[in-house]
């Protein structure tokens, strides 16, 4: 596929000593990961706005404010426990992972200010975005293709969850609620904000204890996590990392919740930085032939999954 890309390096106001600093820090995180790619992000989304703009004045806004308000009312630590619980029985159907992506076909996020296309679209204009700038990762190809899977909890057999409870920037829950969320304002109204075991920044959790034992906002990352996990999947960690954190825009992007990271948190967090750019950027009316590349990552598929998988 083609990205448009659409490059104002004289819109850079920064002064040459940053300009220098910011390649210099570019430079080490190319080595580090072995390369980033190249890839220049486009200025505007399909809509003409900058993305993940949540005030523009657009067509989509106000539902997405209104889906971020019902968000923050309802992810509490009681009902993530009762999610965990529920969900982590995959137990609902059988199906492969190729399955899942055209069942996706039929859902559009109503909390993204950047895309109203339907799901699928966006899976594949992830991976083969990736897949052009990083060819010999497979398995990113592959992350990208099925990051979003989890959103099939939207679907009528897996109890039809409401947007609210599936997609959506996640965040922890049991602890205080950080400023740089989107939409902050709401969580006013969920039950824990003024529960004092759940409102300091520690709140139920330690220094350090690592995400893995910290409840994330239930969603669609969290569930293709436990999915992609209990089916023994053999993406290398990093992979796994970022199915379930790629939400947590307040920790990969805002560099809060840094507290209550490990340093395998710290290794992986490296490749989800590189993977969101392609999540974000590659949202666009850019169609991709399904048919032509379909063969591509079904053999993907073969190698990272088994035929079918317990959802
Ligand atoms: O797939 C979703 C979706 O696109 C949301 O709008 C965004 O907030 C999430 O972070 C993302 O994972
Ligand atoms: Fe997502
Ligand atoms: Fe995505």
């Amino acid at each position: 596929m083609t990205i448009l890309i659409d490059h104002h390096p004289d819109q850079n106001d920064a002064g040459d000593e940053t300009v220098e600093k910011n390649q210099r820090n570019v430079k080490e995180e190319e080595t580090e990961l072995m390369l980033d790619g190249g890839f220049v992000a486009p200025n505007t989304n399909s809509f003409g706005h900058t993305f993940r703009d949540y005030d523009a004045a657009s067509e989509r806004r106000r539902s997405v404010e209104e889906f971020y308000r019902t968000n923050h009312i309802g992810q509490t630590v009681d009902f993530v426990r009762r999610m965990r619980e529920e969900y982590g029985k995959l137990n609902r159907t059988e199906m492969s992972i190729w399955e899942c992506c055209e069942l996706l076909n039929e859902f559009i996020d109503e909390s993204d200010p950047d895309l109203d296309e339907p799901q699928i679209e966006h899976l594949l204009q992830t991976a083969e975005a990736i897949r052009k700038d990083y060819p010999d990762e497979d398995w990113l190809h592959l992350t990208g293709l099925i990051h979003d899977l989890g959103k099939v909890l939207l679907h009528s057999s897996f109890g039809e969850l409401p947007q609210w409870a599936v997609v959506g920037d996640t965040y922890p829950v049991g602890c205080a609620f950080d400023k740089s969320i989107v939409h902050h304002k709401y969580f006013k109204e969920n039950p824990d904000y003024d529960n004092p075991s759940y409102n300091t920044k520690y709140g139920i959790y330690t220094e350090g204890c690592g995400l893995n034992n910290v409840f994330m906002s239930w969603g669609h990352d969290d569930y293709m996590y436990m999915v992609a996990k209990e089916n023994q999947t053999t993406l290398p960690s990093a992979g796994l990392f970022i199915i379930r954190y790629h939400s947590f825009y307040a920790v990969h992007k805002s560099e809060a919740y840094k507290h209550l990271m490990n340093n395998e948190d710290r290794e992986n967090i490296k490749w989800l930085k590189v993977f969101n750019k392609y999540d974000l950027y590659s949202k666009s009316k850019v169609r991709i032939n399904v048919e032509q590349v379909k063969p591509y990552y079904l053999s993907l598929i073969n190698k990272y999954f088994p035929a079918k998988l317990k959802w």
